[in-house]
């Protein structure tokens, strides 16, 4: 007879999940045993880093992921790394080592004590399976709910002494399962969206990331330019699912309720494809439209459909709504929007440190065009937009939470899943520090992503924010004396500290023709988001 090792590799191996990201304790080696060769393994020494590198794995591959925890303390470790996934849409199947079943419940060490409520509510589904012959019908269920609509995070706790428990026979029709969504509108779904749009005087297009998860960028470009439409991106953007040199493109809205408002007055029809509506970040209450427009949501996922707090909404495939919706829509005879201007070359900042806008002035002039960003200093997007060219789907990643600790582990993640593709991690002072121990990872396995650290000694937004909020006295908002050299090289990284525009020039040239990892760390003055 089977066992639920051989059957769970099984179904990992047919179904593609043959990466497994973790962390491992004494509950998860019963699991881990007789690894198989055509399996891979990458550690992450904090669990934060390991659900970093498979949500950025999962989100430049478009693949499912398998997450190997260890029990609640693991679990809890990677809670930050798993808001990020949950609102990226990242199919993470996430296990966690169980104590053995019958020392759950006199609660010895290590038992994951009511495991399928931890994860929640960042989490799609969460079980422990009631016992062990359930174990590899779980673990088919995980998978499939991962990567159905609208995929996410899931978690099964498995106790560690199922795996070598023996499944009958039947278990054998769970490996080659095949489950798939068909997510196509109605002729007259299609025709009522199309008529809307015909009918509207001056519509617009909000673009959100799963236009770039679903590698639809070409077909939104197709739409927009058939309907002479300008482009905004959806508000907190974690991907770039539209040109930001195409003449369309607009810009980023603002993650607030009346800077959205106020930037969309004039338009009668906002059309929002793949994007919640709307992620806001900053209180500035307003009105939710502008006067006379209605808007109109395409979405996959139907929580983000239904608690939207205006608008109509289509759930369905984005894809199939986008071709199914091309061939209704005549060209429109309006005039092409100009492309935005482009901005004049950044001073280079100050003695010592460098604008972070020379930065990304030297980053679009020497990076390859298909280079992958893996973005997150938050008060250096908005120059990041406008000065650094992003044309190709899959060329831009930011946590989608917000939550800090996602850009040194989703850059190794998105580097292991993109070989063809250089990655560049452009990533904050304060950043840096909540998942550092990711450097080890890519040192580990001489994954060639180059980390460049924004080193203002403070963390700028929240600068930004105080003042916002009139907390301008609020402590902990400077972390100076880091020196992200010394720690790269302790994590085996290589490292350059750079002061001038010509330094980085050559530190970013040097690391462009290694093939391993290197960081450099840059000065920067600080700007406003
Ligand atoms: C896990 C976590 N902790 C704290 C924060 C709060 N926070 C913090 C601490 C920010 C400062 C980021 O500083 P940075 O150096 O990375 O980038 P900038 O200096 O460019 O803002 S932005 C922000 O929302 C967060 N988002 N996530
Ligand atoms: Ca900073």
């Amino acid at each position: 007879m089977p066992s639920v090792h051989s059957v769970s590799y099984s179904i990992l191996r047919q179904q593609g999940l043959d990466i497994v990201f973790g962390n491992p304790g004494s509950n998860e080696l019963p699991f881990l045993k007789d690894f198989p060769e055509d399996f891979r393994y990458v550690l992450g020494l904090h669990e934060g880093v390991v659900v970093g590198m498979a949500d950025g794995y999962a989100l430049a591959s478009g693949k499912s992921v398998l997450v190997n925890l260890h029990a609640a303390a693991g679990t809890g470790n990677a809670m930050g790394a798993l808001t990020n996934a949950w609102y990226s849409h990242s199919p993470l199947v996430i296990t966690a080592g169980q104590q053995a079943r019958s020392m759950i419940g006199v609660e010895s060490m290590l038992a994951n004590v009511d495991a399928p409520s931890l994860p929640r509510p960042l989490v799609k589904w969460s079980y422990e399976p009631s016992c062990p012959e359930d174990v590899p019908r779980a673990l088919s269920q995980a998978i499939h709910m991962a990567s159905l609509p609208a995929r996410g995070p899931v978690y099964l706790s498995i106790p560690h002494d199922d795996w070598q428990c023996e499944v009958g026979e039947e278990a054998s029709l769970l490996p080659p399962r095949d489950v798939h969504h068909a997510g196509a509108p109605s002729d007259t779904q299609i025709d009522a969206l199309a008529e809307h749009l015909d009918q509207a005087d001056n519509p617009v297009l909000v673009l959100g990331p799963e236009v770039d998860a679903e590698r639809a960028n070409a077909l939104a470009i197709e739409l927009a330019e058939r309907l002479c439409m300008e482009v905004w991106i959806a508000p907190s953007a974690s991907r770039c699912p539209f040109p930001n040199r195409h003449a369309c493109f607009r810009g980023v809205l603002p993650a607030a309720i009346s800077g959205i408002s106020e930037q969309l007055a004039g338009h009668d029809l906002i059309l929002v494809i793949g994007a919640p509506v709307f992620r806001y970040h900053q209180y500035a209450p307003g009105r939710y439209l502008p006067d006379g427009a209605h808007l109109i949501h395409v979405t996959s996922d139907a929580q983000e459909a239904a608690r939207a707090p205006m608008g109509n909404a289509l759930v369905g495939d984005i894809r199939a709504v986008l071709e199914a919706l091309l061939p209704k829509l005549a060209q429109s005879d309006r005039t092409m929007p100009d492309p935005l201007p482009i901005p004049s070359p950044a001073n280079s900042g100050e003695i010592g440190r460098l604008s972070p806008e020379s930065v990304f002035d030297v980053l679009n002039d020497r990076v390859p065009d298909d280079v992958i960003y893996v973005k997150e200093s938050t008060s250096t997007v908005t120059a990041f937009w406008q000065r650094v060219e992003m044309r190709h789907p899959g060329s831009y990643f930011f946590p989608a939470a917000g939550g800090l600790g996602f850009g040194l582990p989703a850059a190794v993640g998105v580097q292991l899943a993109s070989p063809d593709r250089r990655v560049i991690a452009v990533i904050g002072d304060g950043s840096a520090n909540y998942a550092i121990s990711a450097l080890w990872s890519a040192a580990r396995y001489n994954v060639p992503v180059i980390f460049i650290i924004l080193k203002n000694e403070t963390y700028g937004a929240l600068r930004w924010f105080s003042k916002m909020l009139d907390a301008e006295s609020a402590p902990g908002i400077d972390v100076p004396g880091l020196d992200f050299c010394a720690l790269a090289r302790g994590y085996g990284v290589e490292a350059n500290h750079v002061e001038t525009r010509q330094k980085f020039e050559e530190a970013l040239s040097q690391a462009l023709d290694a093939s391993c990892p290197m960081l450099i760390e840059v000065p920067t003055t600080t700007i406003e988001p």
